[in-house]
């Protein structure tokens, strides 16, 4: 089966950009679930969600992840902020990962999402900032149950991939 971490947590919190970091420091192949989504789909998400809808997303996200996470040997998959949240899909990633939950503060969150001018994360284009902020905490609410079942948590506004890899040591040490 191989050793898999998977990464958890709002959108923004640094999944992405954490998790090719960290499959560079332990010499995994890294995945990205929206990435994987974008390939298989041939467009992007934000035009997947107005010409399909949510659920026909969350069918996909659910089935990437199952092959993902059957894949043979090693990795680092980051997921979309979502995937954790819908179906069985944490049970499944704690059964086939060590999951990771990386707990960013609302504040944070907010900053980095205002940057969102492209339009790549179609919940929060073109929101205002008081709207993002609403956004984040209604999200955070909602999905907080899901996180928390993550294997390791790790919260603040600095998190690094030494911090990731020295957790992963005490966790299964
Ligand atoms: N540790 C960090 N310090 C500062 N900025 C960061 C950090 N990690 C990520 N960022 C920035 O925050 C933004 C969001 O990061 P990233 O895309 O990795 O988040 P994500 O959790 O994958 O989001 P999504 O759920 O939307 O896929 C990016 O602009 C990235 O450059
Ligand atoms: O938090 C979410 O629900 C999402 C986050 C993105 O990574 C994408 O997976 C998609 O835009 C949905
Ligand atoms: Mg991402």
């Amino acid at each position: 089966m191989g050793d898999k971490i998977v990464l958890i947590g709002l959108p923004g919190s640094g999944k992405s950009t954490l998790g090719k970091q960290l499959s560079l420091n332990l010499h995994y192949p890294f995945y990205d679930l929206d990435e994987l989504i974008v390939d298989h789909i041939g467009c992007s998400i934000a035009q997947f969600f107005n010409e399909k809808d949510e659920l026909q997303f969350r069918i996909l996200e659910s089935t990437m992840l199952n092959k993902t996470l059957l894949l043979d040997g090693p990795l680092v998959l980051s997921t979309g902020g979502g995937a954790p949240c819908f179906y069985d899909n944490i049970e499944l990633i704690n059964t086939y990962s060590t999951s990771i939950y990386i707990d960013v503060p609302d504040k944070v969150l907010v900053k980095r999402l205002m940057n969102n001018a492209g339009g790549e994360r179609p919940m929060f284009y073109k929101l205002p900032e008081s709207a993002v902020k609403n956004k984040i905490l209604t999200l955070k609410q909602a999905r907080e149950e899901f996180y928390n079942q993550a294997k390791i948590k790790l919260s603040g506004a600095d998190i690094s991939t030494e911090l990731i890899v020295s957790a992963l040591g005490k966790f299964k040490s």
